[in-house]
């Protein structure tokens, strides 16, 4: 909290994770923080137009509110679900005799909100609940996450072009043929075993997609390649972040630097953990 104000704290989020179009999702550490009252450094008032204040007046909120943010805009790091989670997450906060407890008690109310905003609910449903999610119309399905995959990293390589994930949707094909969706179904049933067995080795080609990476992935100029060089330098698994142009990719703790270092020019790398939190207020 501020003096004056309440300050929610959503985190961004990878979606997809290869097969798991609009289903899968996982909270990683970059953050937005959204509040009332007197504004931080580094941080900014926001207008009417803004995703996170949509959906801050959609669950009633009222009066300005201002945003602080290291999420990069239109990367495929979720910086419009997680602001929009912040933004519905502080407005039940704000009109909750006991905000400590609002969160997890709307939840429903703010997945619900974030998911008609997105226009999909992989990148809330994490930024929301935290760790590795399943967004199954209607509900989010947390994945449990065991000591080993909850101490891997999260390796990204940020390019520096950007994309519209609205845009970007329009160009996938409305149909996919039954060999495809046998591929996916298989895929994302594996990356989720993985998660129940807590075996990184069942993360092993589990990401591989037929239903958006190949029409996007040519879109990205060293995308592809950086999935090869991530996967050779010995991450377990790499995918194409959201609608791009991030590559995601998990890898352990002792390699992650090393899979860093070995992307390709074109975009900056970040190592970072699964966020094991979701949006929550901050004390
Ligand atoms: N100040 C603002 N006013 C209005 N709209 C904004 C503002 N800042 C960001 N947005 C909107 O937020 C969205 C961010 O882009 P987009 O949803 O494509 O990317 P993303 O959420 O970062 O990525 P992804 O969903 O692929 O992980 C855009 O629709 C943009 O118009
Ligand atoms: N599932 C969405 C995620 C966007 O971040 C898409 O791929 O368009």
């Amino acid at each position: 909290m501020t003096t004056s104000g309440l300050t929610v704290r959503a985190p961004a989020s990878s979606a997809n994770l290869g097969a798991g179009f609009d289903i899968f999702g996982m909270a990683v550490g970059l953050h937005a923080d959204i509040g009332t009252g007197d504004a931080p450094d580094g941080a900014q008032q926001i207008d009417e137009h803004h995703p996170a204040r949509e959906a801050f007046a959609l669950l009633g909120g009222t009066g300005p509110i201002w945003l602080r943010c290291n999420i990069p805009m239109a990367r495929g790091l979720g910086f419009s679900g997680a602001v929009r989670v912040a933004g519905a997450a502080l407005a039940v906060c704000q009109l909750a005799a006991d905000p400590t407890q609002a969160v997890a008690e709307r939840s429903n109310d703010i997945l619900d909100v974030t998911t008609r905003l997105e226009g999909h609910g992989d990148n809330v449903a994490a930024s929301l609940f935290g760790g590795v999610t399943a967004y199954v119309d209607p509900e989010a399905r947390p994945f449990a996450v065991g000591p080993v995959l909850g101490s891997a990293r999260f390796v990204a390589w940020i390019p520096d072009v950007t994309t519209s994930t609205d845009k970007s949707r329009k160009t996938l094909a409305p149909m996919v043929d039954r060999a495809s969706a046998v591929f996916n179904i298989g895929r994302a049933v594996q990356f989720a075993l993985a998660f129940a067995h807590d075996d990184p080795a069942m993360l092993v080609d589990a990401t591989a997609d037929r239903l958006h990476q190949s029409a996007r992935l040519p879109l990205v100029p060293g995308a592809a390649e950086a999935i090869a060089t991530g996967v050779a330098a010995g991450a377990w698994c790499a995918w194409l972040s959201g609608s791009g142009p991030t590559v995601g990719m998990l890898a352990g703790p002792e390699v992650a630097d090393e899979v860093a270092a070995s992307l390709p020019d074109g975009g900056h790398t970040k190592v970072l953990p699964i966020d094991p939190n979701g949006a929550h207020l901050l004390t």
